[in-house]
């Protein structure tokens, strides 16, 4: 019996495959999950047995696809809001390419086995925190603060903190204090990482009617912010070495990328242009990458932290 092609058919599935990945915001999931390996490393003292690399593989796996069903539920929400703006309007929710039931569902199969793996091949635990993320980012940031309050990464900021404890806890079954020192420099990271971000585009946040804050206080405000953070974000990345978590080749490295940053984030306050605050939006991303790599560099080279 043969059928009408329809709109889905006529599209080839390597492309339809590429909007249901991008909806997973592969590159910002690749950097969180990097984050939630490096709480695994740093969880297990020298290098992992068997049994603890079947962890590793299965929360590495689990704790992805459920990040991807998270972005890909914030798509599926903000549908209108992408549309909207410049940055965004090419995906395949803001087209109306992919339906709203195709990317509920393709954010369901994402959780759901994400959930299971986790669950069955980590622990429950690491599957409530998990879980808690999803709803953390999906629901509480995207649903309730973002449209709210010019807060709303400030808060939100919170569940993409989370990946070194979730790393953490599919290794040791508890939150350790040495997670939640991780999760708070991601934590302290996320505001300049986004406002150096939301300067630069405010005129596409100001078409999306959201209250971020370089259209709600301005760009002076802003900028002020986000030198104030860069250097609490600086003393809060000692915390590993201070507390013994972390030996001198981590603190080299949380000086140089720090005060890196601190650098950027005054030369942006004192003279601002487009293009400054996209250079400090891009080193965000490698002082977070840097940092976690160096973590897990001091933690293989100077196994006592000495
Ligand atoms: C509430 C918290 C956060 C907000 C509001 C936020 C916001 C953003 C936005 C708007 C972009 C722009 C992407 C683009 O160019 O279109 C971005 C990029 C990025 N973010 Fe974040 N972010 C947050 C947390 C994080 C976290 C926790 C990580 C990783 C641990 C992260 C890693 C990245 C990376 C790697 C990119 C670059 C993506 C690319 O080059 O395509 N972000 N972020
Ligand atoms: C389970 C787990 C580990 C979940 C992680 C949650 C998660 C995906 C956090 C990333 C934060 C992120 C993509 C912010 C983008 O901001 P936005 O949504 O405001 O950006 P947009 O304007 O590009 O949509």
């Amino acid at each position: 019996m043969s059928s009408t092609p329809s709109v889905t058919a006529a599209v080839p599935t390597a492309s339809r495959w590429q909007q249901f990945y991008q909806l997973t915001k592969p590159r910002v999931v690749q950097l969180i999950v990097f984050c939630a390996v490096i709480g695994m490393a740093l969880a297990v003292p020298g290098m992992p047995s068997g049994a603890q690399w079947i962890s590793i593989v299965a929360a590495t796996v689990g704790i992805w696809l459920v990040a991807g069903a998270a972005a890909a539920f914030n798509c599926l929400i903000e549908q209108q809001i992408d549309a909207k703006m410049k940055r965004t309007a090419w995906r395949a929710t803001a087209k109306g390419q992919l339906s709203r039931a195709q990317t509920l569902s393709f954010s369901a199969l994402l959780c759901g086995i994400g959930s299971a793996i986790l669950w069955v091949w980590v622990n429950p635990l690491t599957m409530w925190l998990t879980f808690a993320t999803f709803v953390g980012y999906a629901v509480i940031y995207t649903v309730i603060l973002k449209p709210m309050t010019p807060q709303n990464i400030v808060i939100g900021g919170a569940s993409g903190a989370m990946p070194p404890v979730l790393g953490w806890a599919a290794l040791r079954g508890e939150v350790g204090p040495e997670a939640l020192i991780l999760c708070l420099i991601i934590f302290l990271w996320t505001p300049p990482h986004f406002w150096a971000l939301a300067l630069y585009r405010v005129e596409d946040y100001r078409k999306s009617g959201l209250p971020m804050l370089p259209v709600t206080h301005g760009g002076e405000y802003t900028r002020l912010q986000i030198f104030l953070y860069t250097w609490i974000l600086l003393a809060a990345t000692l915390l590993p070495f201070l507390t013994g978590m972390s030996g001198w080749i981590y603190l080299a490295s949380a000086l140089a990328l720090g005060l890196g940053f601190c650098g950027y984030a005054w030369k942006l306050w004192r003279g601002y242009s487009d293009e400054l605050a996209r250079a400090t939006f891009r080193f965000s991303i490698w002082h977070l990458s840097l940092l976690f790599a160096a973590l897990l560099l001091d933690h293989y080279l100077l196994p006592s932290g000495a």
